[in-house]
């Protein structure tokens, strides 16, 4: 996601973050290593929970969350028209985080967080900021995300994090590490001014 990216994308959208190329990578690891209970944090258009829903074959059940309301709506119009060809759509959840999942309740949680570092005298106040500002540092809803994701996974289960270099790549391995999990790489693309990967935390 560039700067031009960004502004072309708040012209045109002021309400739910419309499918791009981070949530594509994000899409291919969850068809590639998603399974069983799934959870996708920070649903958007509920297009990345869709794929996990339709497109890969191990995942038993998909959960959706998010903040926005016009999000939540958007995801569960888009579960109730793939339910007729997935495992039983999307169930969306209003929510913070992770913050009412019991422990040990997912085999899978992704999320494509909101990542781009923002600068605190040049904030505005929209869904869309909520979607793309990681705060000053890109990382502020990723850190509490790392910190709390161990406890919903079940144990063997995998996260899978899409994460920018413009969030600083480094300091968010760190922090896995810290928090106990192993990590790979399971799609990684770059792009003129930002390479995403997408990180499979493991080994709760
Ligand atoms: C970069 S967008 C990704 C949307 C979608 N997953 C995709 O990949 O296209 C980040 C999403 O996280 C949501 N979000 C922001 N803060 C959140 C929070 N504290 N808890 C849950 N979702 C949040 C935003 O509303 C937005 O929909």
């Amino acid at each position: 996601m560039t700067g031009d990216d960004l502004a072309e994308r708040r012209g045109m959208e002021t309400d739910v973050y419309q499918p791009a190329e981070d949530s594509g990578l994000l899409a291919e690891a969850v068809v590639e290593r998603g399974r069983g209970r799934f959870l996708e944090v920070g649903t958007g258009s509920g297009w990345v929970a869709e794929q996990a829903a339709t497109e890969a074959a191990d995942v038993a059940s998909v959960v959706a969350t998010d903040v926005n309301p016009h999000a939540c709506r958007s995801a569960r119009e888009r579960g109730r028209a793939a339910a007729p060809e997935g495992n039983g759509g999307i169930e969306v959840v209003r929510a913070n985080l992770l913050d009412p999942f019991a422990d040990d309740s997912f085999d899978t949680v992704a999320f494509n967080p909101p990542y781009l570092p923002t600068d605190p005298d040049n904030k505005w106040s929209d869904w869309m900021e909520r979607a793309l500002s990681g705060g000053e540092t890109g990382r502020e809803l990723i850190d509490p995300f790392v910190d709390d994701v161990g406890r919903v996974l079940a144990p063997g289960g995998v996260v899978l994090l899409l994460v920018s270099s413009l969030t600083g790549y480094d300091e968010v391995v760190e922090r896995a590490e810290r928090r106990g999990f192993d990590h790979d790489v399971v799609v990684r693309e770059s792009y003129p001014f930002e390479t995403l990967s997408v990180l499979a935390l493991s080994g709760k």
